[in-house]
């Protein structure tokens, strides 16, 4: 051993990564991860990295924070290799399907980790909102300890009081979008968060993201893609919010719908990840206890169950039908529940279409 060199050992066969810079996925296409590392700016060049072998099967996702070795210049070329994946916050699932008991149903696919909120973006009208897949979403959002943001987009065609009477037990925290809206509440909510933005097409979700992110330049009222004129992807991608002018970015006014702060972000705008593949949120993989908690309206309800009481139409005995029918949460509200559990346990629901496999990109 040479004088003045470190004495830790090394091994050969596994080199312990030491000089790894931390990276932050944003985007991946056919086996090619696009990676920020954490001081860069908007300018910097985004690093192109691979898999290292020694990850295993281990999936890298968009949101992951992983640590980077090799050409980590950006240079175009340049490859570097990702040897470790930080522990996730949170991990945002779905499976194509509701039923466990199909093969679509067990492909478990993890849609984005360490986000800190679900944007849930529904039109108003044109399309009318479908509380259905709000619902699912809730669920999906809860059970990834991800906070929930309805985003109501269209309010200059149509008033936002059926929807949110339909969740008044909830306090969701919501925001109304039309053309002309100020974005400044929105960008308050994103601010300093990792937030993931799901919705139908046609719901103008993209048209949100281009006036977000205006240099994102996403395909609006065709299929989406990823940049100017590359092929269409169906995966996600994290865009950075860009900063607001001094004292905008935090307005001293809360979200319309409720008490919900904006936290202290010290200047940052947050990033947003767009989910252009994600139609549905296939919930295999969620127990139907969990199921349950994306319904915090009903849960208290369920203590008077009796034992084993799998709350279906069903059963005899079930303390939700009471519950309602006291006027204590909508029926509504149960409904959409039981058609969860129903779905789950394979039965089909013709009022789901969404539920439907198909080409995710038919703009349907
Ligand atoms: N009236 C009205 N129309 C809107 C609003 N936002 C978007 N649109 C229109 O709605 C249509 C769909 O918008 P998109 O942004 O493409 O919707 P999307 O959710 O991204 O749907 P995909 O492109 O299929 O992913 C477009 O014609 C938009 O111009 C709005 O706030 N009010
Ligand atoms: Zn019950």
């Amino acid at each position: 051993m040479r004088p003045g060199k470190s004495s830790r050992p090394r091994t050969r066969t596994r080199p312990r990564h030491e000089d790894a810079v931390d990276g932050f996925v944003i985007a991946v296409d056919r086996g090619r991860y696009t990676c920020v590392l954490p001081d860069a700016g908007p300018a910097d060049p985004t690093v192109t990295a691979m898999r290292a072998r020694e990850l295993g099967r281990k999936s890298v996702v968009v949101g992951d924070r992983v640590s980077l070795v090799g050409d980590t210049s950006g240079a175009p070329g340049a490859l570097a290799r990702i040897v470790r994946i930080a522990e996730r916050r949170s991990v945002l699932r779905r499976t194509a399907e509701d039923d466990a008991t199909t093969a679509e149903g067990r492909l478990e696919r993890v849609v984005v980790a360490n986000a800190d909120q679900l944007v849930i973006v529904s039109a108003l009208a044109d399309p009318p909102p479908r509380t259905g897949f709000i619902d699912r979403c809730l669920v999906a959002a809860y059970d990834a300890d991800i906070e929930p943001l309805l985003c109501l987009t269209k309010a200059d065609l149509a008033g936002p009081e059926a929807v949110l009477g339909y969740y008044t037990e909830l306090e969701l925290p919501y925001v109304l979008i039309r053309p002309d809206s100020d974005l400044a509440a929105l960008r308050a909510l994103l601010a300093g968060r990792v937030s993931v933005l799901v919705g139908h097409s046609g719901v103008g979700k993209s048209t949100l993201v281009n006036r977000l992110v205006p240099e994102a330049d996403r395909a609006v009222g065709t299929v989406s893609a990823i940049g100017r004129g590359r092929h269409t992807s169906t995966s996600a991608v994290a865009l950075r919010l860009p900063p607001q002018p001094h004292g905008s970015s935090s307005p001293a006014r809360p979200a319309p719908g409720g008490d919900l702060e904006p936290p202290e972000t010290a200047g940052d705008p947050g990033w947003i990840i767009d989910t252009p593949g994600v139609r549905s949120f296939g919930l295999a993989h969620v127990s139907a206890e969990s199921l349950l908690h994306g319904f915090p309206d009903l849960v208290e309800a369920t203590v008077d169950c009796p034992a084993n009481c799998q709350h279906t139409a069903e059963e005899a005995d079930c303390a939700l039908d009471a519950w309602v029918a006291a006027g204590k949460a909508d029926p509504r509200r149960l409904a959409s529940y039981r058609r969860l559990l129903a779905s789950r346990s394979g039965e089909s629901d013709p009022r789901e279409p969404e539920r439907n496999p198909g080409d995710p990109l038919a703009g349907s």
